[in-house]
């Protein structure tokens, strides 16, 4: 009998889910987001999703369509650029500016204070519940950390049985980290190498409230959704599959 049989449930016996670091420059926070913060990120989600500009089946240019659906703010994305313009031409829905807050916060927990900076840790994680990457030195070993200026987030809504293949985050014109934030049913992410979409991979569980922050090193890695796990999600959300938000520095 393991653990979760013995005690039924009465506590999650899966892996201790801490903070991890699957790839140098991936940082993975599990359950970031309160369930308070949740609910306001999925409501919002709602309201980004309504037309006009909102969310959308993407058709790629080898004539199939993605299994997710889709709403860009700030600019709009398509496979493979950004535009001003939405799929039924109309102007895309502004960069929330609470996102852009929320995603400097996720950089800066994620990579911690810059090593041998003033009132810094030293990078030990020590005390402030913040570490820094080992062996980057902290949020100033990183490209584009230091004064990051998100201007665009993509949503993506997952579908039962919708998933993501291999890709790398190319269309933008900067290396500052990319932010990702999963609400709803947990999904199997796979976190690859810059090189090429084969092996060597990590898959990762995402679950709702996670985040993870993928810059430096790891800014251009192949990365993709392998499956959603349906049913996975806290009831309370009243959200069907999952949702996931990018929040990108274009460069544009
Ligand atoms: O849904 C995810 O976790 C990843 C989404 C993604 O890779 C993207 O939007 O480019
Ligand atoms: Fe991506």
């Amino acid at each position: 009998m393991t653990q979760g049989e013995l005690f039924g449930g009465l506590f999650d016996a899966s892996p201790e889910r801490g903070r991890s670091e699957p790839a140098p420059g991936a940082v993975l926070l599990p359950g970031w987001l309160d369930p308070a913060a949740q609910l306001r990120l999925v409501a919002a989600c709602r309201d980004w999703a309504r037309p006009p500009a909102g969310m959308h089946t993407v058709r790629m240019p080898t004539g199939g369509t993605m299994s997710v659906r889709m709403v860009s703010l700030g600019r709009h994305w398509y496979p493979y650029g950004y535009s001003d313009t939405a799929e039924d031409g109309t102007p895309v829905k502004p960069f929330p500016p609470e996102l852009g807050t929320l995603a400097r916060r996720a950089v800066a927990e994620a990579y911690g204070p810059a090593v041998g900076g003033a009132g810094g840790n030293g990078g030990t994680g020590a005390g402030g519940g913040i570490g820094a990457v080992e062996g980057i030195g902290g949020i100033g070993g990183i490209a584009g950390a230091v004064g990051y200026e998100p201007d665009v987030a993509i949503v993506n809504h997952y579908p039962h049985g919708a998933r993501m293949g291999l890709h790398q985050d190319r269309d933008e014109r900067a290396d500052a980290p990319v932010v990702s934030l999963s609400l709803g049913d947990t999904c199997v992410f796979r976190l690859g190498n810059t090189e090429t979409r084969t092996k060597p991979w990590t898959d990762l569980e995402l679950h709702g409230g996670d985040l993870l922050v993928f810059g430096g090193p790891a800014r251009f890695a192949y990365h993709g959704v392998v499956r959603t796990l349906p049913g996975t999600a806290d009831p309370a959300l009243g959200l069907t599959g999952r949702l996931n938000i990018t929040v990108r520095q274009s460069g544009l």
